[in-house]
């Protein structure tokens, strides 16, 4: 530890080593089997056996095989700690500085950067320092590592309370308890937790707390910090006007403090007797033990002790009447007061520009997340409006597609209903009306371009006999039955309906009389020749065929029809099955 430290931060020094400790030492092996187990040993005696911390790393530098690559940043990271003992700070910091940049492990990083605080804090680099406590403070919940963090927590303790951030400092302190690593007491926590309230004034010698640290403490076999918690009880007892309890405490601790040899305690042991001393009357003790400080002293040391040790001094001897020695005191007071003031003014300043950057910080990073939450939004509104053109669009498809279906539906049924409404039910070919329509029509074109054609009207024969033998259904088997026969003899472009009950009628465009005759007669022959099974047994039946042609009737339907029923009147007068034209002179074509 340098010596500087040591005497600027006493109590701050001793414990921001000590924290990184675990009670017991481990035995070092002269052969190294296990690099990372050794490791871990060394650190463990680094403060409890320094001597061994230094032989264990000097062996861990020379003997050990190969190291992996965490070993070799946990040795440099043990090495740094090694070279601050040593006092060589600005070359430590640049270790440690090099493990928190380069080792890419969180519990050395956490562990490198405690001691960096530590020492920038000790060395006066405040800002440096605070602003490692924010990071740690931000890392806290990533480090998992119970020791590591027990040790991060520790440090950001002591810092708070060197920050005059007492509330804080013992929210870490509370937040040690909870993370004690294993072998670990609750002498640490409880005494970073005393002294937050001793510099908060917030304690009294009687307080219960201060005693319950200092039992732990001893029980842990930790008389150091059981030192530390005394001298505070001590000089409890001296401002509470109880200078003989401060002075007996005082001397029932010196044993241990001579033991131990720890430099911020012996020096501390006599400030605070020289103090006791005062209060109870007893000058020369007191100037006896304050000189015994100033010995301890190195030269133009800025301390607390310095001051109080120097205004002592100057006390006493104003009251013996020495001039000299008063004012020569009293110069010193004040130099160490200035000093002393300007260094708390110092940290306060340096934690403040450090908690208004990372308030600036905070600030933009709101503002930034802020923004990212603007644009996240932007960007779901967004994605709904696309969603929301989709949906619109498909609504809209699905709308187009059922009206399509629904008037496609409507078409067909029109189709259907015109379709049912030009065709016989029965047969499937023209009712009569639409017949009639079409013949009309047919006619009218025929008559411009002097085109000739043939009606035919046939008419089944007895078919009333055909239904009351075989039965109505029978009837319309041969109905059917006709319209199939006709339709095999027919053109496209003739018209083929169904004039009456078994009376139908054929127009022949484009057909001469002759021509009519003869489909006329392959009809009737087809009719005549082909039975339809009725019931079980064949049923023969025939039809009568009157036929007109334009050529002799003209192109009025009206005049056709009247001339080829006349010569169907004729053929079933004249005995049936057979086909008659209109012009009696042409005869009859006999079956
Ligand atoms: N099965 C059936 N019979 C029908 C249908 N329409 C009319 N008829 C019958 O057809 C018969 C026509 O008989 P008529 O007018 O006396 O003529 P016909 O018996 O054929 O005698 P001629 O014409 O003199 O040879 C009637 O008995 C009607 O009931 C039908 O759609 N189906």
């Amino acid at each position: 530890m340098p010596h500087r430290w040591r005497r600027r931060w006493p109590w701050l020094a001793w414990a921001g080593l000590a924290f990184c400790v675990l009670a017991e030492a481990a035995l070092a092996s002269s052969e190294i089997a296990d690099p990372g187990a050794f490791l871990e040993q060394t650190e463990r005696v680094r403060t409890t056996d320094h001597p061994r911390f230094v032989l264990m790393l000097e062996q861990m530098r020379s003997e050990a095989p190969e190291l992996t690559a965490n070993q070799r940043w946990y040795l440099r990271y043990l090495e740094a700690w090694q070279t601050a003992f040593e006092g060589d700070a600005p070359k430590a910091n640049t270790m440690l500085r090099d493990v928190i940049d380069h080792s890419g492990d969180i519990t050395l990083r956490a562990k490198a950067s405690a001691l960096l605080m530590h020492n920038q804090g000790l060395s006066s680099h405040y800002e440096e320092a605070f602003t490692l406590a924010n990071q740690l403070a931000t890392d806290l919940p990533e480090i998992k590592d119970r020791l590591a963090r027990f040790t991060v927590l520790a440090n950001l303790s002591q810092l708070m309370v060197f920050a005059g951030q007492t509330d804080l400092a013992i929210k870490y302190a509370s937040m040690m308890e909870e993370t004690l690593p294993p072998g670990e007491s609750l002498c640490n926590p409880l005494s970073m937790e005393i002294g937050a309230l001793d510099k908060s004034n917030r304690l009294t010698s009687s307080s219960p707390k201060l005693q319950e640290a200092i039992d732990t403490c001893l029980a842990a076999g930790q008389p150091v910090f059981a030192n530390t918690l005394r001298l505070i009880k001590s000089a409890l007892y001296r401002m509470e006007g109880q200078p003989a309890k401060a002075l007996e405490l005082l001397n029932s601790i010196l044993p241990s403090i001579s033991a131990n040899r720890y430099y911020p305690h012996v020096r501390s042991v006599q400030v605070q007797l020289a103090l006791a001393y005062e209060k109870l009357g007893e000058d020369n003790n007191a100037r006896k033990a304050a000189l015994a400080v100033l010995a301890m002293s190195g030269p133009g040391e800025i301390s607390e002790v310095q001051r109080e040790t120097y205004s002592l001094l100057y006390r006493i001897e104003k009251k013996r009447g020495n001039l000299n020695a008063t004012l020569g005191y009293y110069e010193q007071y004040t130099a160490q007061d200035k000093g002393y003031l300007d260094d708390i003014s110092a940290r306060s300043l340096a934690y403040a520009a450090v908690q208004q950057h990372v308030l600036a910080q905070k600030l933009e990073t709101e503002g930034l997340s802020k923004q990212n939450s603007i644009l996240r939004l932007q960007q779901a509104l967004d994605t709904k409006a696309v969603e929301t053109s989709r949906l619109y669009i498909t609504l809209l498809l699905v709308v187009l597609v059922s009206i399509f279906f629904w008037l496609l539906r409507i078409k067909r049924s029109q189709l259907r209903f015109k379709m049912l409404s030009h065709h016989d039910g029965l047969t499937g070919i023209f009712n009569h009306q639409h017949f009639v329509s079409e013949a009309e029509r047919t006619l009218r074109m025929l008559e411009k371009r002097h085109g000739s054609a043939c009606l035919i009207s046939i008419d089944l024969d007895h078919f009333k006999q055909i239904n009351d033998t075989h039965g109505h259904a029978t009837g319309d088997v041969v109905l059917k039955h006709t319209v199939a026969l006709c339709q095999r003899q027919l053109r496209p472009t003739d018209l083929f309906g169904r004039l009456g009950g078994e009376e139908f009628g054929i127009l022949l465009p484009d057909c001469t009389l002759d021509q009519g005759m003869a489909i006329a007669d392959r009809i009737r022959t087809a009719i005549e020749g082909t039975p339809v099974n009725g019931d079980g047994c064949l049923v023969a039946f025939s039809a009568s065929i009157g036929l007109a042609s334009t050529d002799t009737s003209g192109y009025e339907l009206q005049r056709l029809r009247k001339d080829a029923d006349a010569a169907l009147y004729r053929a079933k007068r004249t005995g049936r099955n057979r086909v008659m034209s209109d012009a009696e002179s042409q005869g009859l074509v006999k079956a």
